[in-house]
This record gives C-alpha cells, structure tokens and sequence, in this order.
C-alpha cells in the first residue's frame, strides 16, 4: 500500500520549473531513494511533501488523506518527520535537550519531568548516548547529522525522509550507516525516502529508487533497474 503519493506536483520559481507535472508512490515499510543530477527537483520536492513549500499544481497524499500544502506542523503530527542538508540544531542546547525539543513540541507533547526520562533513548538509537550533556554547536558534522536523525525519531514518525545525511562518511562508515538506517526502518515500522548522492549507499539500502531529471519524474525501478536504464545514465553523464 502507498502511504505518500503524488500526483502531477508542479512547482515554479519565476521562470524555472522545479518540478513539472511529478507523479510517484512511497510504499508502505520500505526504503525509497530519491537521486537525480544536481538542480533536478529533489529538494524541492521534499520541500512539498514536508509542508515548507506549496505546490503551484498536483496533489499530494498521506494514508490515503489530502495533506497538500498543509503546514509542516499538522505534518509532523501525522508522522512526517524530515532532516535537512544542512543540520539546523540548537547550538547553544546540549544534545539531550535538543531532543526535547522535539519530545515537548511533538505529536505527542511530553511535560518537563517525562521528556528528560525519554530523551536518552532517542540519543542512544543513534548512538550517542554518551554525547547527551555536549553542546550541539560542538558537534562535528556527522554527529550533527545523527542528532538531526534522533530528533526526527522523536516525533515517532511514519515517515522519515532523509536528506543528504551520508556527506562526509568515509566507506566503510557508509556501510554501517546504511545498515543502521534499514535497522531502524525494521525496529521502528517506519517508511523511509531518502535524498542521497552516494549512490553505493543508495543501491545497498533502498528497495525502490525514484529519478528526477530537470523537474521531471524519469524513472522508478530497483536500484539495479535504475543503474542500468539509459536514461538515467544519459541524465548523469549528459549525452
Ligand atoms: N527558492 C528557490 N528560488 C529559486 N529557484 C529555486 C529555489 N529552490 C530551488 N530552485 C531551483 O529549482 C531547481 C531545483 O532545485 P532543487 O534544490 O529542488 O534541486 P535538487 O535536485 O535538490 O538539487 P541538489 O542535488 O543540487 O540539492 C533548481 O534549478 C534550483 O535552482
């Protein structure tokens, strides 16, 4: 079953399309990609479906309901949780507070005394548990990212989308953040689209992958379908 699907999403800004005419589905409990060369439409689209943007036409769907160009909050509250390219976290906050955050403005608002007797699990579902009085704005970037993940799983989200979150990985490290992503995916029935350029992550982690080229919906296949069809290869490479 589709738990978010779009249907002919347009989007301009002044005389550039970013996405023309976008139509695609998100299964339910499985690990989506969406790649595409630069400028094609990615962030964009991620902008629609987490309410920061509207959409010019198209509609979008969550479980079967309308929730086009409703705010990112009444999002958040039916289980849509995003994290950004680049990672926006209460600098002056520690780690365990910056989760509470999320705890106390939730879906479900927790009061002072739960909050702080929940947030250490988040932390420590991303492995960072040991990091919960460090200040944010003392975080290098890939810890920066995790924090990003664990606020999101605060909001106990249906579907997390992801944003870039492998940049600055080495390779065996992507391995192991892969490998956690489809962990949490299995531990915590979520539904999981995730923006990412290392593709050797995205072949290894998603069972569907979406392509976007300049605005337009080019393909959806396995990641296998997608790697071998020219289109895609032609879109990367150029002609
Ligand atoms: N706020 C904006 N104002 C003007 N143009 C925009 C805006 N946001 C996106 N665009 C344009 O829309 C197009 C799609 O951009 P978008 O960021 O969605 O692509 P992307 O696939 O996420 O790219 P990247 O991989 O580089 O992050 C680009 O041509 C971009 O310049």
């Amino acid at each position: 079953m589709a738990l978010l699907e779009g249907h002919g999403l347009t989007r301009r800004f002044g005389g550039v399309t970013a996405l023309d005419a976008v139509s695609f589905t998100v299964e339910e409990g499985t690990i989506v990609g969406l790649i595409g060369p630069n400028g094609a439409g990615k962030t964009t689209l991620f902008n629609l479906v987490a309410g920061a943007l509207k959409p010019g036409a198209g509609r979008i769907l969550f479980e079967g309901q309308d929730i086009t160009g409703r705010p990112a909050n009444e999002l958040c509250r039916r289980g849509i949780a995003r994290t950004f390219q680049v990672t926006r976290p209460f600098a002056a906050m520690t780690c365990l507070e910056n989760v509470g955050v999320a705890l106390v403005n939730g879906p479900a608002p927790q009061g002072r005394a739960l909050w702080r007797q929940t947030a250490p699990r988040y932390l420590e579902m991303v492995g960072m548990g040991g990091l919960a009085d460090t200040p944010a704005g003392s975080l290098n970037v890939i810890q920066k990212k995790r924090l990003e993940i664990a606020r999101s799983l605060a909001t106990r989200p249906k579907l997390l989308m992801l944003d870039e979150v492998l940049g600055g990985l080495n390779s065996q490290e992507i391995v192991q953040a892969v490998d956690f992503i489809r962990k949490l995916r299995d531990e915590h029935h979520l539904t999981v689209f995730w923006i990412e350029h290392v593709m050797g992550a995205i072949m290894r982690a998603a069972e569907k992958v979406i392509v976007l080229d300049q605005g337009r919906h080019l393909m959806k296949g396995t990641p296998e379908e997608v790697v071998r069809d020219s289109r895609v290869i032609q879109a990367y490479l150029g002609e």
